[in-house]
């Protein structure tokens, strides 16, 4: 299969208290629509969004968790196997501010210290009723080392550039991560024919002793969270399950 025909699927997790504004963040970045109603997520909910970036083809997958304690339980087996998350608070509220590292715990719990995560300050539109302040919001995206992000899911302010950084963010990991592959399959040259990892792309170590069939070895990289079969449907480009 040609590289091209390959895009890159990324499990992003969207987490933080009730009502904040996830939902509406997924519904505004994947349909374009806004309502004032509020309707609580019951557990989780699931869409799809495909982007380009920088020529590679990115399938969001994007998982909306309820903010509710009530459903913690149900909602932390989702957490498992994410790759980004986007933690909202809201300007309003500020619990859901004081609860943002308790939030960063439970997603680094579930899937490790190095997933990226986006810290967002939702519903700026509403700053005059703020009850958290811009310098201490980004002085606790620093403290955490968070991407801080200020956003309006109302007025359509920075909901896609939260979603392209993790996006690019992600990319950017998995060719640190192959490349550090490689230079370790470099490095210690397989002496065994027919050892191999699960998928992907073939190296071959060329090692002939003569008898034209060398002693090398090939090696089957895994092909991380590629997955086959790039649509060209335009109407595909966003999906609500
Ligand atoms: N003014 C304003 N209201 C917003 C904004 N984003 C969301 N809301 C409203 O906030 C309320 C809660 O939004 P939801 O998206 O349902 O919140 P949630 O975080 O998914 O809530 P749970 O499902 O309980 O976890 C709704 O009434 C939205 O219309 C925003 O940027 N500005």
């Amino acid at each position: 299969m040609l590289e091209e025909d390959l895009e890159i699927a990324v499990k992003v997790v969207i987490v933080g208290n009730g009502a904040v504004g996830k939902s509406s963040m997924i519904q505004r970045y994947c349909k374009g629509i806004f309502t004032k109603d509020y309707k609580k997520t019951i557990g989780v909910d699931f869409l799809e969004k495909q982007l380009n970036i920088n020529e590679d083809d990115v399938r969001l997958m994007l998982w909306d968790t309820a903010g509710q304690e009530e459903f913690d339980s149900l909602t932390k087996s989702y957490y498992r196997g994410a790759q980004a998350c986007v933690l909202v608070f809201s300007t309003t509220d500020r619990d859901s501010f004081e609860a943002v590292e308790k939030w960063k715990s439970k997603i680094e719990e579930e899937v490790g210290p190095n997933i990226p995560i986006a810290l967002v300050q939702n519903k700026i539109d509403l700053l005059d009723n703020a009850v958290v302040e811009q310098n201490e919001a980004e002085g606790l995206a620093k403290r955490l080392k968070l991407r801080f992000y200020r956003t309006s899911v109302k007025e359509d302010l920075n909901v896609e550039e939260v979603f392209k950084y993790l996006a690019l963010k992600h990319i950017e990991k998995m060719r640190k991560e192959n490349e550090q592959e490689s230079e370790t399959a470099t490095a210690q040259p397989i002496r065994q024919i027919g050892l191999f990892s699960t998928g992907g792309s073939v190296s071959k170590s060329n090692n002939n002793n003569g008898n034209g069939l060398g002693e090398g070895s090939i090696t089957l990289q895994p092909s991380k969270t590629r997955v086959a079969s790039k649509s060209k449907n335009p109407l595909s480009r966003c999906k609500f399950f």
